[in-house]
């Protein structure tokens, strides 16, 4: 696979502030950045939120903030009140009212079956309609002594398969924070002939300056495809410091634009000429050699 048909398209990453412990707030805070976006000139096509906007970024909250995700094609307006949860109900409404496909970021799922709870991202078409749904694959545990732990897994249950998603203007792949470091996923979505890989994320003050940039960039040059990632702004008060910088790397590995750690949103046009060009210059995506590493998941070509 070399070059990829699909259309150029504007993006929006909204860096949410003012997040609280209020589901109430968070969704308004929510909703009025997705308005914000939609009037600014030119357009985006399509809008993504952070990770886990919805609820404080903590393990003990995560079954409380939990809601009922109904199944990927479930429409505007085909649910009874209660067969899907309010933020699910809210991002509906944001992609239908203002007529933009959305990433949700996430939110913690409820599997009420097996009584698990998810890191669960949910994409909405401009009808409103749930057009996917990726459950993060890896779980953020980490432990750097006295510096930054996390254990997603005390109350979370990772996620079994990969994500991608069809829109008028391309293939998008979708992964969640920690799963940038797991370099398959965006390798197999760029094969399978993702125009973007693009992540609902909230690093930290600690692995955000060591890695965040870097994850990026990397997963764009191995793979020549945009990557994105859409943070929560800096909270003083919370417990968990979200590192911010929201950024959007093109296929060449370049920073296209870098938010800061407040409140903001930004805005990046997916080039897809650019993208061709690239693998047409760097024709590494027509070179691999799999007859001498045949281990790698070949059957994605
Ligand atoms: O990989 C990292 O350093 C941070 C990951 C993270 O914060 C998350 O997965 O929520």
């Amino acid at each position: 696979m070399a070059s990829i048909k699909a259309k150029s398209f504007r993006l929006a990453l909204l860096q949410l502030g003012s997040l609280t412990s209020s589901k109430t707030n968070n969704i308004a805070v929510a909703k009025k950045a997705v308005v914000e976006a939609i009037n600014s000139t030119p357009k985006p096509h399509l809008i993504v939120l952070p990770e886990i906007w919805n609820s404080p970024y903590a393990v003990n909250a995560f079954r409380e903030y939990s809601e009922k995700i109904p199944q990927v094609g479930t429409k505007w307006g085909q649910l009874n009140e209660g067969e899907e949860g309010e933020t699910v109900k809210a991002m509906r409404e944001m992609a239908r009212d203002n007529q933009v496909w959305l990433i949700g970021g996430s939110i913690p799922q409820k599997d009420e079956k097996a009584d698990e709870i998810f890191n669960t991202c949910t994409v909405y078409d401009p009808e409103g309609t749930l057009v996917a749904i990726h459950q993060k694959v890896h779980l953020f545990d980490i432990d750097i002594p006295g510096r930054q732990t996390f254990k997603e897994s005390d109350t979370l249950t990772g996620g079994k398969s990969l994500t991608t998603f069809d829109t008028p203007f391309g293939k998008i792949g979708l992964g969640i924070c920690y799963d940038i470091r797991f370099p398959e996923m965006a390798t197999i979505a760029a094969r399978q002939g993702c125009v973007a890989m693009i992540y609902p994320a909230a690093f930290n003050t600690t692995t955000g300056p060591m890695h965040w940039t870097l994850l990026q960039r990397a997963r764009a040059v191995d793979n020549q495809i945009y990557v994105a990632m859409c943070s929560p702004a800096r909270h003083p008060e919370a417990s968990y410091q979200a590192y911010g910088h929201s950024l959007v790397v093109n296929p060449l590995g370049d920073v296209l634009v870098e938010a800061s750690h407040e409140p903001t949103t930004i805005y990046a046009d997916i080039d897809v000429e650019m993208l061709n060009t690239t693998r047409k210059n760097l024709p590494i995506t027509i070179q691999r050699r799999f007859d001498v590493y045949p281990d790698v998941a070949e059957k994605f070509l």
